[in-house]
């Protein structure tokens, strides 16, 4: 039996690692959970699992939670000191990071120094201080379990293969909400429009990355991370039907891919069984019959500029990454909320990472500094 502290509990990767732990009684139990503002979908999920903990955003969402018609002996928790308290605790097992943005950043730090399973979602924690997780990680030897669908996908494709083995990695991309659409069709597009992913369904923000390529951006510095390898070894092609996930190509050339009907709960759940792999009922079998043909086509770096900008802050290190990150996460909020169009996303991103003078090795300070300040600079544009 495994205590699961899962953050980011009322979003979709949340939601979805609830389904896992709900098949698999006897193997998984939630200890503790973690959510934003989302104050109904918290309710259900403490009925129905009544985890130990729950850490919320702040005081008013606890209030909220806590009304005195609402009896329980859940206990409460507030702020991010409490994520790192609950990630810690000596009966965390697994911690799955399914936080959206860098908020989570901190707990996973601590928690691999607690030698915890990690269990993660949330690129940005890579993006913005992969140098700091995997240094961590590996002083610690702690496992970073991907949940990620492309990175369970070369995971399970290396299968414990040295990087030294590898000639590159290819992770696939759907092309998201716009990948019929030329660069003069996206300056009428809608938030509806964007938010209508083709394969997927996901927490709004990775749905809008999908769409400018930026997740894909984000998902290339992941995989660097993740598995030591060089960009130059980490290619995207373009791969309309999300069945293959992503492959490896070794020096001998042979190719091994991962394939499965897009269902993020087959990748969470083999991040919570890993090395073990457990039945799951509540998907489909892939019926490549009924899929007939898989296309690929070559990525247009023209066509999406943000793919680009993610190889060149990659390349370029230290603080750039998490200038990058910090300013799609506000882009997109403020396209989210009406304040910019789509394309308006993408210069916000070129402008801050052109501004900006790339500061080496940073540390977790550097980091938050680099983080909020970046964020100010934009938003005070926006007032
Ligand atoms: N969805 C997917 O299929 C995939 C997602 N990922 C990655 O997983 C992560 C989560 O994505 P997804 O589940 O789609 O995101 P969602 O937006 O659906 O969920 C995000 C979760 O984080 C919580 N949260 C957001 N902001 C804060 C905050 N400031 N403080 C505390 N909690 C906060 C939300 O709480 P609340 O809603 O209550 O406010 C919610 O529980 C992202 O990094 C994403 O890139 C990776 C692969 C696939
Ligand atoms: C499910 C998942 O892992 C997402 O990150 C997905 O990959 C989004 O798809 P595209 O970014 O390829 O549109
Ligand atoms: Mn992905």
């Amino acid at each position: 039996m495994k205590n699961i502290t899962l953050l980011g509990a009322t979003g979709s990767i949340g939601m979805q690692t609830l389904d896992v732990i709900a098949e698999h009684p006897e193997d998984f139990r939630l200890f503790a959970i973690s959510f934003g503002e989302n104050i109904e979908k918290a309710k259900i999920i403490l009925e129905r699992f009544q985890p130990e903990k729950i850490v919320v955003k702040n005081e008013k969402v606890k209030k909220e939670l806590f009304s005195p018609s609402n009896n329980t002996s859940i206990e409460i928790l507030v702020g991010e000191e409490a994520l790192v308290e609950v990630s810690c605790h000596p009966k965390t097992d697994v911690l799955v990071n399914a936080v959206m943005g860098s908020v989570g950043l901190a707990a996973t730090l601590a928690a691999i120094d607690e030698k915890k399973q990690i269990a993660i979602a949330n690129k940005e924690t890579l993006v913005t201080a992969g140098h700091l997780v995997m240094r961590k990680a590996k002083e610690n030897g702690v496992d970073l379990l991907p949940i990620d669908s492309e990175h369970s996908a070369i995971f399970q494709a290396l299968n414990g293969e040295a990087s030294s083995q590898v000639s590159r990695i290819i992770l696939t991309a759907s092309g998201g909400s716009f990948r019929d659409k030329s660069r003069a069709d996206l300056e009428e597009v809608t938030i509806a429009d964007a938010l209508n992913h083709p394969n997927w369904s996901m927490g709004a923000k990775i749905t809008i990355d999908s769409a400018t390529m930026m997740n894909k951006g984000l998902e290339v510095m992941e995989a660097h991370w993740l598995f030591g390898l060089p960009y130059e070894k980490i290619d995207v092609i373009q791969h309309k039907e999300s069945i293959i996930h992503s492959m490896v190509e070794f020096v001998d050339k042979s190719v091994i891919a991962q394939l499965g009907t897009p269902d993020m709960r087959v990748p969470i759940q083999y991040a919570l069984t890993y090395p073990d792999r457990l039945p799951f009922s509540q998907t489909e079998s892939l019926d490549l019959l009924e899929v007939g043909k898989l296309h690929f086509e070559k990525m247009d770096l023209q066509r999406f500029p943000c793919l680009q900008y993610a190889y060149d802050a990659g390349k370029k290190g230290g603080t750039m990454p998490t200038v990058l990150n910090a300013a799609n996460e506000i882009a997109v909020d403020l396209f989210l909320k009406g304040n910019i169009s789509f394309l308006e996303i993408e210069s916000v991103i070129e402008k801050a990472i052109s501004d900006h003078q790339s500061i080496e090795d940073p540390d977790l300070v550097t980091i938050q500094e680099v983080d909020q300040s970046t964020r100010m600079r934009i938003l005070s544009q926006y007032k």
